[in-house]
């Protein structure tokens, strides 16, 4: 399970700038699905490999009354639902009444929370401390957010290392294709599991709200095994209110995480909305694979689909290399063939290419347009190997790597995409300035030294560098 930060703190203590420390996201999710009131953040942090998610809850101010206590109990919902909660309070500004009501909260709530002091530069920081002891917080974390001082430390101590998290990792022991149903509450995810989970299965589970946990289904279909990563999890609603409260974004956001696949639906009634598009943009940002299922295609005449898949066509132009089915999960029409987009997604998420072979994309890329050059020199990219998979990271080695233009990175992403088949999932791509090790060595290597040289530079170790000079192309 990925772990989930969150942050409280009075307005202003730095919430928002410590969450743009932590995390990688170009935008955070903003939750302001129907029925929460307030602007929650979310975003994805990656520190030394280990994943996690964090909040911002916004929410408390210390003076809950009348609708700010609607606003705390939600906040307190994603404390409740968070590994780990970091209490910020503002050491300009030294202790105040509004700290305390939200310590008491934190401490009503019985949730274990770290006292996290910042603003801390410019001045004496166990004097800054001083005043919050007070508070009987067990561990206090003096930071400077806007400087970026203490935070890696903070992260160093408090999240598991990734063998911790890989050990308890729940997810893993789930057999097949892990595949994580996610939406907006009320698009038909429900009806979409059920559907997918076949006619004479009947599943027997309820989950009340507010807990985090999707529920697995393992099953087998022609002779496959799936895992369901149900986050709806109650087959029959009873009312609104109880929608907005078994709908949870920690949950929704820990099934990405766990996926290999990710089915988001869309409700084709309402069309495609912001949410919709927050939602896709986190899937990416965890680097998942995705399918598009607009639901609820049944019955609707034939204008409003037109106009539904334009819209869908021009707002996710940038995901053309998603599959998106048109669906009715309610009849079941085109819920079976979605297995072979699945299946195509997960294949591709999972891929492993040769060294050989992504060095001669790369070089036939290179040859069809040139990188632009920079300071009277050429940027040169040399040879790509692979780095990872789920999803498939490529590393290209190259000189003045970090020159080289967001338009040509694009290109190189394309061309990739195209000559390897991705679908569905994305690219990540990461470019290292450097001789290359490989160059007039190779013949003279033999396929277990390659291999481990191989292995190193995935490792990141550093590769003594050859003097000899690079081959010239
Ligand atoms: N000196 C100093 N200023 C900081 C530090 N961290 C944040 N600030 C400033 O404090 C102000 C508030 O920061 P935010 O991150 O917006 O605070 P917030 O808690 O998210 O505030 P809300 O969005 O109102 O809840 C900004 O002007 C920041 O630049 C710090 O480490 N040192
Ligand atoms: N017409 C039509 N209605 C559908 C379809 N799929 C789901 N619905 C209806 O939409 C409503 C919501 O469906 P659910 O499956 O409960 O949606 P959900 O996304 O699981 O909702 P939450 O669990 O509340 O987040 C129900 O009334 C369903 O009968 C569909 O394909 N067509």
């Amino acid at each position: 399970m990925t772990p989930v930060i969150a942050l409280v703190g009075r307005p202003n203590v730095g919430k928002s700038t410590l969450f743009n420390q932590m995390t990688r996201s170009r935008d955070a999710l903003v939750a302001d699905f129907p029925g929460l009131t307030r602007d929650r953040k979310y975003g994805d942090g990656n520190y030394e490999g280990q994943r996690f998610i964090v909040i911002d809850t916004g929410g408390l101010t210390g003076d809950e009354e009348g609708l700010d206590a609607e606003m705390a109990r939600q906040s307190l919902q994603a404390v409740e639902e968070a590994d780990i909660v970091l209490f910020l309070v503002d050491g300009r500004a030294g202790l105040t009444a509004g700290d305390e009501t939200i310590a008491n909260h934190l401490r009503r709530s019985g949730k274990q929370a770290h006292l996290v002091v910042n603003k801390t530069d410019g001045q004496d920081p166990d004097i800054a401390a001083a005043d919050f002891y007070s508070l009987g917080f067990e561990s206090t974390f003096l930071i400077a957010a806007s400087h970026n001082r203490g935070i890696r430390s903070l992260l160093e101590e408090l999240l598991p290392t990734p063998e911790e998290t890989a050990e308890q990792d729940s997810a893993s022991k789930y057999p097949g294709i892990r595949i994580g149903v996610v939406g907006r509450p009320n698009v038909g995810k429900s009806t979409l599991v059920n559907r997918m989970l076949g006619e004479d299965r009947v599943v027997v589970y309820d989950m009340p709200g507010t807990t985090r946990d999707s529920v697995y289904i393992p099953y087998e279909r022609h002779g496959k095994e799936y895992t369901l990563i149900d986050t709806a999890g109650v087959r029959r609603r009873k009312n609104v209110r109880e929608t907005v409260e078994k709908f949870s974004i920690i949950k929704t956001l820990q099934a990405i995480e766990d996926a290999h696949v990710v089915i988001l639906v869309i409700d084709a009634r309402e069309g495609l909305v912001d949410q919709d598009l927050h939602l896709i943009g986190f899937v990416l940002d965890a680097g998942r694979s995705l399918v598009i299922a607009v639901n609820k295609w049944d019955g609707m005449d034939p204008e409003e689909r037109a106009r539904v898949k334009e819209q869908v066509r021009r707002r996710l132009d940038f995901l053309d290399y998603a599959d998106k089915h048109y669906i009715s999960a309610l009849h079941g029409s085109g819920v079976g063939v979605m297995y072979e987009s699945v299946q195509a997604c997960y294949d591709s998420a999972m891929a492993k290419w040769p060294t050989n072979r992504l060095t001669a994309i790369l070089q036939d890329a290179v040859s069809q347009h040139q990188p632009p050059m920079v300071q009277g020199r050429r940027i040169k990219l040399r040879f790509a190997h692979q780095g990872g998979s789920n999803p498939p990271r490529i590393v290209v080695h190259g000189n003045q790597v970090d020159a080289l233009p967001g338009s040509y990175k694009r290109f190189l992403e394309n061309t990739f995409r195209k000559v390897l088949d991705v679908t569905g999932s994305p690219i990540r791509f990461e470019f290292k300035s450097g001789e290359n090790p490989y160059a007039n060595k190779v013949e003279r290597m033999t396929p277990r030294q390659r291999v481990k040289k191989d292995n190193d530079l995935k490792k990141g170790r550093q590769v003594k560098k050859t003097r000899q000079k690079s081959v010239k192309r």
